[in-house]
């Protein structure tokens, strides 16, 4: 895939791709002992590339997305992001989960605003602060509900504001933990079409967890499937052809989105069942 800036050099003076998960593996020790979860992860991912990972229940997804952000740190291995390797949590990678996080007693626009005034403190001064809020509000259809804490928004709308903040942060990497697994299939499906119009706007760059392989299908370049734990690792990388900008009812009438959701759902309920199936 076309990168959109040129790479930059590593440390060997090859060009490094905008994010490298290099040989990862990660052990949680336990009360029974050392726990392996992933064992020698690696993925290159290109700037702007939409990235969606599945895999069964526990294998540990979550825990790989997790040194992304930095909120956890591999036992063996590095994750770099524009060749500088992540230490901890930044800015730089905003985190989209399935219960919104939002702060129940802020409006939608203060969520979003406490986020930006913290990461952006001098924009506050001139107003650009609240220009930013206004337009990623606006940008996820949320303008009239701007004055709305969460516990009077839907469960879609929440969401909005979820990704409303994180792209208010102009992060270079989103990170979706399953954020519609929590909604109905059509506000799913709505938001879903949303996240795609935003990623083509924003050219950000996507990982995205999700259990549901049409999901996964529609949204991704690549669908990056997991094995199951312990130590789990990759599987195998669907790369997808279908072209952009997606309709998902063109989609559903291509006769390769079925070679591609059989070939994944064999590797999953096939070849990588979970032993209760
Ligand atoms: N801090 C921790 N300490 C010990 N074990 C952990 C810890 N965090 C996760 N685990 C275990 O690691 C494994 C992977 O967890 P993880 O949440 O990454 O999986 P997942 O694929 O994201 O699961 P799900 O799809 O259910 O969200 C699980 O067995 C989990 O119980």
């Amino acid at each position: 895939m076309q990168t959109l800036t040129s790479p930059q050099p590593s440390a060997t003076g090859a060009a490094e791709p905008f994010l490298v998960i290099d040989g990862v593996s990660k052990v949680y020790p336990t009360p029974n002992g050392p726990y392996p979860v992933l064992d020698n992860i690696s993925l290159e991912v290109a700037e702007g590339e939409f990235i969606c990972v599945i895999g069964h229940s526990g294998c540990g997804k979550s825990t790989l997305l997790d040194l992304v952000s930095g909120f956890g740190q591999p036992t063996s291995g590095e994750v770099r992001l524009e060749s500088v390797p992540i230490r901890e949590p930044g800015p730089d990678r905003m985190v989209v989960f399935q219960n919104y996080s939002l702060l129940p007693w802020m409006s939608a626009a203060e969520n979003v605003a406490l986020a930006v005034n913290t990461v952006f403190p001098h924009l506050k001064r001139n107003g650009d602060a609240s220009r930013i809020v206004e337009s990623h509000l606006a940008m996820v259809g949320l303008s009239e509900a701007a004055d709305k804490r969460p516990a009077s928004l839907s469960g879609g709308m929440k969401q909005r504001v979820s990704i409303a903040r994180a792209l208010a942060l102009q992060p270079k990497v989103l990170i979706l933990d399953e954020p519609f697994g929590a909604l109905d299939p059509i506000t799913k499906e709505e938001l879903q079409e949303e996240l795609l119009r935003i990623w083509q706007e924003h050219r950000v760059t996507v990982l995205m967890i999700t259990h549901s392989i049409d999901e996964a299908l529609f949204l991704a370049d690549r669908v990056v499937m997991m094995t199951n734990g312990p130590a789990a690792t990759i599987g195998e990388i669907l790369e997808l052809p279908f072209p952009r900008p997606r309709q998902r009812a063109q989609l559903m009438e291509m006769p390769e989105y079925y070679d591609y959701r059989n070939h994944a759902l064999d590797f999953l309920y096939r070849r990588f069942a979970h032993d209760d199936q």
